[in-house]
């Protein structure tokens, strides 16, 4: 299972490895299928193991930054490799070991990079501050073939948006599984918030 036919990313900063397994379940109690989980901790990796293992559940990797990232959370079990920017080692590995690749772009060079990878399907970060639907309307124009996964200032009160755009194929987020929620074990939350996010795509 790959990230294709996903549309929400919950983007996971976790410090307890231990915790995977029911964060995982309870996302896909909640009706998501898939997780972002970042290095951006040091338990990050141990959850990939862990969330990797969890049947119907594709865990992927964030903030990768090194093409010894890749080598790491795809041992780990990752299906997926998320970056904030992009760098080509880390797309160029991903792209030899045979794993999708999300490189974050931020402007039309960006995307045209991207593009010479081969890639079609790329993350927009940090979309909101970015001007969000408005930069995806403009850059859909030059690159009708490039679908987004908008992240950075996505809420549910604009995430139905986004994802009505035939621009974008998912969006991103921490809203439904924040940091918080986790360390307190409140996986009936988690799962509730993911809920209400699958329900607002007609
Ligand atoms: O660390 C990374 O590699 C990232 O992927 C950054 C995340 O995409 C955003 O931090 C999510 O943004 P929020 O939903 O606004 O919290």
């Amino acid at each position: 299972m790959s990230i294709v036919g996903q549309r929400f990313v919950p983007v996971i900063v976790i410090d307890d490895p231990g915790l995977a397994p029911d964060l995982a379940s309870a996302l896909l109690h909640g009706g998501i299928g898939c997780a972002e989980i970042t290095l951006r901790t040091e338990a990050g990796l141990r959850a990939i193991e862990a969330a990797a293992e969890v049947p119907d559940f594709t865990a992927g990797a964030g903030t990768v930054l090194t093409a010894a990232d890749v080598d790491r959370v795809v041992d780990a079990g990752a299906r997926f490799v998320v970056s904030p920017g992009l760098a080509d080692d880390v797309v160029e590995r991903a792209i030899e070991l045979g794993v999708d690749v999300l490189p974050g772009v931020a402007t039309a060079t960006e995307v045209q990079r991207a593009l010479r990878f081969g890639l079609d399907r790329l993350k927009l970060f940090p979309a909101g501050p970015l001007g969000g639907l408005d930069l995806i309307r403009a850059l859909a124009g030059p690159f009708p073939g490039v679908r987004f996964l908008p992240s950075g200032g996505v809420t549910p009160e604009n995430a139905r948006d986004y994802l009505a755009s035939p621009a974008v194929f998912a969006v991103s987020g921490s809203w439904m599984a924040t940091r918080e929620l986790i360390a307190a074990r409140d996986f009936d939350e988690i799962a509730r918030l993911s809920r209400a996010a699958v329900e607002l795509v007609p």
